[in-house]
């Protein structure tokens, strides 16, 4: 794994400050070249540690859009939402506030919400300029599991950015950006706390196991992606 660039924090707060200046960084350099920006920001429980640091940073959040790397099949206002997460975490804590476009519509089901989320993602600055990945304990990104095949990832075209998913292992049915559309980014962050991730983070080192989705993003990625880690 040559595209990982790994730095590890021996503590959760430690990480979230070295995230949120690596994060603001990248975001303001773009912002010297470029009038807007967008940040993909993950879902899942590991953003709650470091979304603050990173709304306590300095920014033009104006020029900003932030979208989700992908999103549950939940109403936003329950505690399972990646919306929700961002909300709280994020957005309720600027005093500016970026644009935010979320992913969830009211459709019943994802796959039927899909040109209506295109639509949204369109108007987004492209490339994103920063993606923000969590990494589940079975080498999930976004909601790219291991089960799916590599082509129904990347199922995606300029006008495809997002698909539907029924993982096995979760409870309500998804959205995911797809895997070209992640790697595709300018820039892209991976957080991971615990000591399963880190085990799983030191195996793929030496085996990239063609069935984990993070294998396919650091194979697919224009650039290394900086990892964010706990010892
Ligand atoms: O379900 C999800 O899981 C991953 C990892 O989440 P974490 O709870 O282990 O931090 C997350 O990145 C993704 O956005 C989310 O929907």
């Amino acid at each position: 794994m040559q595209k990982i660039q790994r730095n590890t924090y021996t503590t959760t707060d430690a990480l979230a400050d070295g995230f949120a200046n690596y994060a603001a960084e990248v975001l303001r350099t773009a912002l010297t070249r470029q009038q807007t920006a967008s940040l993909v920001v993950p879902g899942g429980s590991t953003p709650r540690a470091y979304l603050p640091a990173l709304a306590a940073q300095t920014l033009p959040w104006q020029r900003i859009t932030i979208t989700l790397s992908d999103e549950r099949w939940v109403d936003t206002g329950l505690h399972d939402s990646n919306e929700h997460l961002v909300r709280t975490c994020l957005l309720k804590r600027l005093n500016v506030q970026p644009h935010f476009t979320g992913l969830k519509t009211p459709h019943e089901k994802p796959e039927a919400a899909i040109p209506e989320i295109e639509q949204r993602l369109k108007t987004l600055p492209q490339p994103f300029t920063l993606t923000v990945l969590g990494l589940g304990e079975d080498g999930h990104i976004a909601s790219l599991f291991p089960g799916l095949k590599l082509h129904e990832a990347t199922h995606s075209s300029a006008e495809q950015r997002c698909i539907a998913v029924y993982p096995p292992v979760a409870p309500s049915p998804r959205v995911s950006l797809s895997l070209d559309a992640l790697a595709g980014s300018a820039q892209i962050a991976l957080v991971a706390t615990g000591k399963v991730k880190r085990q799983l983070l030191d195996r793929l080192k030496d085996d990239a196991d063609p069935a984990i989705p993070l294998v396919w993003l650091l194979q697919h990625a224009r650039t290394p992606v900086a990892v964010f880690e706990t010892s």
